[in-house]
């Protein structure tokens, strides 16, 4: 199977966020945030793997700053690292200036999914070819999050976590 680069997979969502997307802030509800980014996270494993994906884990969610009414949010999804039948996605959300066009980075996510066949049996995936030096530091990164995430799921013992563990000693 033929290792695929972040950049064929890489899916980039665009929209607004509507009066019913939001909290009593008038901000961006967190949930919705979680669905556009779990969407985007799928299509782009999906490309990866060209397998059906289903959500394993949500890894990590870091809400940075509010996302206001009105305001146009684009979620960028690539595949970090492909292990076995799990695939890393890293999720940068941006928002973007109406009159320079800037865009701000405001929330990060990192969530795993797995390509299984259609009896929803997992099955092998492409490795991944980093290509750029941030691709390449969260592809380093990935294993030990992978560990982090079985350990608290309860499907791997600490004592087994020989990546995780080397952070701390
Ligand atoms: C797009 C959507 O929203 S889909 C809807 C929401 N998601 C679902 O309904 C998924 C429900 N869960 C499942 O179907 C199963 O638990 C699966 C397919 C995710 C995993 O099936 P399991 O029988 O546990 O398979 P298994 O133990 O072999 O794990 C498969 C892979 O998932 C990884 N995995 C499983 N759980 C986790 C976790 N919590 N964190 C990170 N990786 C995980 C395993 O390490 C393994 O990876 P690898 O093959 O790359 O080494």
């Amino acid at each position: 199977m033929e290792a695929r680069t972040p950049s064929e997979s890489r899916t980039v969502m665009t929209d607004l966020v509507l009066p019913g997307e939001t909290n009593p802030l008038n901000n961006l509800f967190g949930g919705e945030l979680l669905a556009r980014m779990d969407r985007a996270a799928g299509i782009t494993a999906g490309r990866h793997s060209r397998r059906i994906v289903v959500t394993a884990s949500v890894n990590h969610v870091a809400f940075g700053k509010a996302i206001p009414l009105g305001s146009v949010v684009t979620v960028e999804a690539k595949v970090s690292r492909a292990f076995n039948s799990s695939m890393e996605v890293v999720l940068d959300v941006y928002t973007e200036d109406r009159q320079s066009g800037h865009q701000t980075k405001v929330n990060e996510a990192i969530y795993t999914f797995v390509a299984v066949d259609e009896t929803g049996a997992p099955v092998k995936v492409p490795e991944i070819k980093p290509e750029t030096e941030l691709e390449q530091q969260r592809y380093d990164a990935a294993l030990r999050r992978k560990q982090l995430s079985l350990v608290l799921a309860g499907k791997m013992k600490p004592h087994d976590a020989t990546e995780l563990k080397a952070l701390f000693v």
